[in-house]
C-alpha cells in the first residue's frame, strides 16, 4: 500500500470543482493543499517533488476526456494514478450584483463547462460571447478585478455561498442534471494501491505505425484475457500528423493475472506502451471475472506449459490407452 500523501495539489483556485473532488480524499482537508493554476503545472509539482499527489480532472459525462490531462500524463516523467474521484457538476451563473440577465455580453468560464451550459446560454443569454477561462473559480474571481473584461461567470454554486462580492443570477443551468465529472489523483512511481476487486488500469499505448490491423492487436490483447475496457481515446502525440497513442482503461489491477498477462501482451506490440496505475474504482463496483480467466486459470495453464517443458507426464493414461489389448 503506497504511504497516504501529506500535500497535495489541484486545478485551482479555492472553489473548483476540483477542490470538491480533492476533498474527498481521506486526510486531505487536514492536508497541504495548495492551488495550482493549470493541469500541466500541477503535474509537474508532483514530478519535481514539491508535493506528493495531485488532483486533475479525466473526464467528463458529458463533454469527455479532458485532454490537458491525457497528454499531460501520457509524457515527460512517469506518473501514476492513485485514485479516481466522482463528483456530480452543477453550475451557477455568478455576476457583480446589480448586474441583470439583459446586462451581460460575456462569460467566462473554463472550456470544459461552457460546453455543458451551451443550450441554456443560447436559450437565456442569446448571442453571449464565451471568454476562456483557467477554470470555473477562476473566471468567477475574476469578475472581481477593476479591469473584468467580462460580465458574468459559470462555476460551483459554493464559489458564490463564499463570496460576498458575487450574485447568483441562476441556478442549475448545466444542459444536463446528470453530469459527473472524474477526477484523478496522481503520484510519482511507487508502491501500487492494493487490488480491491474492484480496480482499474490505466494505460497509454501509442499505435504502431504502418501496421495493418495494430488497433485491433491491441484490443485484442484485454479481449481474449476477458478484461473489458472502461475507456479508450485515441489522441494525437503531436510529433506530426497521423501519429496517434490510446489512453486506456481496463477493468481490473495489473496483480490480476489476466491483466498482467494483457499488459505483456501490449508490450510486445508497442513497447513503449506506458502503465500509469492500478487503484480501486470511484464506484466500488466489483468486476466479473469469467472462470477461464481467473487468476487460478492462468496459474493452471502456467503449470501445464512449466511441466511440459521439464518433461514431467501431466494427463493421467486412461485404461484403455495403458493397456491398448483390454
Ligand atoms: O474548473 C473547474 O472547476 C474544474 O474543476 C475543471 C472542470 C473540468 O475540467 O471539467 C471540472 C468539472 C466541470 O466539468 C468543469 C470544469
Amino acid at each position: 500500500m503506497p504511504a497516504s500523501p501529506a500535500t497535495f495539489t489541484f486545478l485551482g483556485p479555492e472553489g473548483t470543482f476540483t477542490e470538491a473532488a480533492l476533498m474527498q480524499v481521506p486526510g486531505a482537508a487536514a492536508a497541504t493543499r495548495i492551488p495550482a493554476s493549470n493541469v500541466n503545472a500541477a503535474l509537474d509539482m508532483v514530478r519535481d517533488g514539491s508535493v506528493d499527489a495531485a488532483m486533475v480532472p479525466i473526464e467528463n459525462s458529458v463533454e469527455g476526456g479532458v485532454t490537458a490531462t491525457l497528454d499531460a500524463i501520457a509524457s515527460g516523467p512517469e506518473l501514476r494514478i492513485i485514485r479516481e474521484v466522482l463528483v456530480p457538476i452543477s453550475f451557477v451563473l455568478v455576476a457583480r450584483p446589480g448586474v441583470a440577465l439583459t446586462g451581460i455580453r460575456r462569460i467566462s468560464t473554463h472550456g470544459h463547462a461552457w460546453a455543458q451550459c451551451r443550450l441554456w446560454v443560447d436559450a437565456n443569454i442569446p448571442g453571449a460571447e464565451y471568454v476562456p477561462g483557467s477554470s470555473t473559480a477562476a473566471a468567477a474571481m475574476g469578475l472581481l478585478q477593476e479591469d473584468a473584461h467580462y460580465e458574468a461567470a459559470i462555476c460551483a454554486p459554493i464559489v458564490a455561498q463564499e463570496q460576498p462580492g458575487l450574485a447568483v443570477l441562476a441556478e442549475n443551468i448545466g444542459d444536463n442534471p446528470g453530469a459527473v465529472t472524474r477526477f484523478i489523483l496522481v503520484g510519482r512511481p511507487g508502491a501500487l494501491p492494493e487490488r480491491t476487486g474492484a480496480d482499474k488500469t490505466t494505460v497509454v499505448v501509442p499505435l504502431p505505425e504502418d501496421r495493418p490491423g495494430a488497433l485491433m492487436e491491441i484490443l485484442d490483447q484485454f479481449a481474449t484475457r476477458g478484461v473489458n475496457l472502461s475507456r479508450i481515446e485515441s489522441r494525437p502525440t503531436g510529433q506530426y500528423l497521423g501519429h496517434y497513442f490510446f489512453s486506456i482503461d481496463a477493468d481490473g489491477h495489473v496483480q490480476d493475472a489476466r491483466m498482467a498477462d494483457a499488459l505483456a501482451g501490449l508490450h510486445r506490440i508497442s513497447p513503449a506502451t506506458r502503465f500509469l496505475g492500478s487503484y480501486g474504482r470511484a464506484d466500488t463496483q466489483s468486476i466479473h471475472v469469467a472462470p477461464h480467466t481467473s487468476d487460478e486459470a492462468f496459474r493452471a495453464a502456467h503449470e501445464w506449459v512449466g511441466g511440459i517443458l521439464h518433461g514431467v507426464p501431466l494427463v493421467q493414461e486412461t485404461a484403455s490407452e495403458a493397456s491398448p489389448t483390454a
